[in-house]
């Protein structure tokens, strides 16, 4: 049968690998930083660009849609999503990793719960899953880790940019929990969705973080539902995107040992009225790397 939003997905691969360029190129330049929610929270002019390459082409081919971009709710806009299609988008998925030119950096586009694209620009490794159709890189189909045993998987995590020293002490309670499940060993890209590709590929048994955003996660759980993994909450039950809590993992036994591990806390959720979210958006002086 036809498949109505095939034509919008190939859209989506197009600008995500154009997104690509442009991060490609400015890699190669001079890159101006500023702050968000944190001194370590990050932002340059290319996250905003390729943002605004990505809503404006879409903008053109589907008027009608509707779009929670990273870099637009961090200037104000809503973070709520609607009955209208709805893209989520986070231009730069690794910014860090992109300020410091480190490898892996991803450009994520959701359409909410029809498909989802993540393309890695450096590695040139397109993640797309399109809802009961299955995942892929670069058109070769993806399948979870089959181990079960947490004491022989890899986990990935990061540590996000809150640097609150209580929130920090909870992210090592829960590191130091994992590591002595114990696990194999713990990795973390440096992206959200990058971890969760790497789950969707069978390269680690899990993810789990607290406090990444909504656009960190959207496409990369279509990717990994379609690869055979679980999506969980850090507190078991179904994930919520809005929440900044998830656990991505090839089998609902690792993901349940995970729930049983994790310190957890909530966070501002993403569709808070922006005066109860922390991201207030400080932009502290710019300075060139
Ligand atoms: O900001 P960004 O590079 O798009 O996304 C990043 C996430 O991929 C990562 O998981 C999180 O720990 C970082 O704090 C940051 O949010
Ligand atoms: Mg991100
Ligand atoms: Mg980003």
């Amino acid at each position: 049968m036809a498949d109505p939003w095939e034509s919008t997905m190939d859209h989506a691969v197009a600008i995500a690998r154009k997104a690509g360029e442009v991060v490609r190129d400015a890699l190669r330049g001079d890159r101006m930083v500023t702050t968000k929610s944190s001194a370590v929270d990050l932002v340059t002019q290319t996250d905003q660009k390729v943002e605004q390459l990505i809503i404006q082409s879409v903008k053109e081919k589907f008027p009608t849609h509707r779009f929670i971009g990273e870099e637009s709710v961090a200037a104000g806009e809503s973070c709520i999503l609607s009955d209208s299609p709805t893209w989520i988008i986070d231009p730069i998925d690794g910014t860090t990793n992109f300020v410091h030119t480190h490898l892996t950096v991803t450009s994520t586009l959701d359409l909410q719960v029809e498909f989802g694209v993540v393309y890695s620009c450096i590695e040139d490794k397109m993640f797309t899953a399109r809802r009961g159709r299955g995942a892929f890189c670069n058109g070769e189909p993806l399948q979870v880790s089959q181990q079960k045993a947490v004491e022989q998987a890899i986990v990935a995590t990061e540590f996000g940019s809150d640097r609150d020293p209580e929130v920090v002490d909870k992210i090592f309670q829960s590191l130091r929990n994992v590591l002595c499940l114990p696990v194999h060993g713990v990795r973390g890209a440096g992206s959200a969705a990058m971890n969760m590709c790497l789950v969707a590929s069978g390269c680690v048994e899990a993810y789990y973080e607290i406090g990444v955003h909504v656009w960190d996660v959207a496409a990369a759980s279509l990717i990994v539902s379609e690869a055979g993994g679980v999506l969980m909450d850090v507190e078991g039950g179904e994930v919520d995107l809005m929440s900044r809590r998830i656990i991505a993992a090839n089998s609902k036994t690792v993901a349940e040992r995970l729930v049983k591990t994790i310190v957890a806390f909530s966070p501002p959720r993403d569709d808070a009225a922006p005066s109860d979210r922390c991201e207030d958006s400080t932009h502290l002086s710019a300075r060139k790397v």
